[in-house]
């Protein structure tokens, strides 16, 4: 038995250089990743696509073997301890894993069994799973026939069938509509609500703003900051950033804009100006009349208010969505 006080997840330095192939050079996917994550807590890791996140959930889980650094989930050592971790966590991943020649219950069922639970008790906990989940008409039915959203709720009752400690989803609501993925929200919330340590990637802002407690931001493979969302926007993204692309070069007399009060950084890129500022208010007005007293006009402006999204750029310069 491991100590019940024992984090959730604790990596030091973790690492994952996959090989190279063929004409492919070898990919350091993960390079160097330290998480703390408590028992209870909802995690999410958050990145844009190819940032290392499934690399990471795939360590954690025991399904990809780390190249450097380790990992403990629930105090076990992601590779010496690796039968023992799956028999107490649960995964969820991305894509639809349901066995098709199976009906929904059936695949709840067989997941009990194979976990040790008897014959009754695996039919008693696949029903009560469903039914919480809203999934009770759904129990005869084909897992390849449901829709996207039920078919990601039924893999995590899958997953949730042998009472799991810690729950890793892998881009849960990847591929579902606004009201579905809103839905599946409100599934893991109350989870969340009744115990359950939840650790999540996805490459949906509003979804780590929605859901977490805490959330690392990782970018090629490393964690830029973390913390909760409130401690992310008022320590690194705190402005509103307003982004102007102009038909010719940006106006000389747009740099000064750097030195006035309430603007924290001005970014100038060909015809592009970038301005964060704690105070924002007229400025892209002011940006748009700098450009036609210079004869230049815009052919682009956005305004984004202090969020993950402003986080990332200003960590990184780059648009989220790049
Ligand atoms: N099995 C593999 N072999 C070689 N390279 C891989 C493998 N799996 C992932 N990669 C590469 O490792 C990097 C990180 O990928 P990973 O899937 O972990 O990122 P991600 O943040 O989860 O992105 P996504 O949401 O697109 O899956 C990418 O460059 C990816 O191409």
């Amino acid at each position: 038995m491991t100590d019940p006080s024992e984090a959730a997840v604790r990596t030091a330095g973790l690492e994952k250089t996959y090989p190279p192939s063929g004409p492919r050079p070898a990919v350091p996917a993960v390079q160097g990743i330290d998480l703390d994550i408590p028992r209870g807590e909802f995690f999410g890791l958050l990145g844009p696509n190819g940032a290392g996140k499934s690399t990471t959930i795939g360590m954690l889980t025991t399904l990809v073997v780390p190249t450097g650094g380790s990992a403990r989930v629930l105090g076990l050592d992601v590779v010496r301890d690796a039968v023992e971790i799956k028999r107490r966590i649960g995964v969820v991943s991305q894509n639809n894993t349901l066995d098709s020649d199976l009906t929904v219950a059936e695949n709840l069922e067989f997941r009990g069994r194979y976990f040790g639970l008897g014959a009754r008790d695996a039919r008693a906990r696949a029903a009560e799973l469903l039914d919480l989940f809203g999934l009770a008409d759904q129990r005869g039915g084909n897992p390849f026939e449901i829709s996207g959203g039920q078919a990601k709720r039924v893999m995590i009752c899958r997953a949730l069938m042998h009472g799991p400690e810690v729950l890793f989803l892998d881009e849960p609501t990847a591929g579902l509509d606004p009201q579905t993925r809103t839905n599946l929200w409100e599934v893991l919330r109350g989870l969340q609500a009744a115990g359950q340590t939840i650790v999540l990637t996805t490459h949906y802002m509003e979804e780590a703003e929605a859901l977490c407690d805490r959330v690392a931001v990782v970018d090629h493979g490393k964690i830029l900051a973390s913390g909760t969302v409130d401690h992310l926007k008022s320590s690194a993204g705190a402005d509103t950033v307003i982004t102007v692309a102009y038909d010719a070069a940006v106006p000389e007399k747009i740099r000064a804009l750097a030195d006035r009060k309430g603007i924290s950084k001005v970014e100038i890129n060909d015809g592009q100006v970038r301005v964060f500022a704690a105070e924002p208010d007229g400025l892209l007005g002011e940006l748009v009349e700098l450009g036609s007293a210079a004869g230049v006009g815009v052919t682009d402006a956005s305004q984004l208010r202090p969020s993950l999204e402003t986080v990332f750029l200003a960590l990184t310069g780059r648009d989220y969505r790049d």
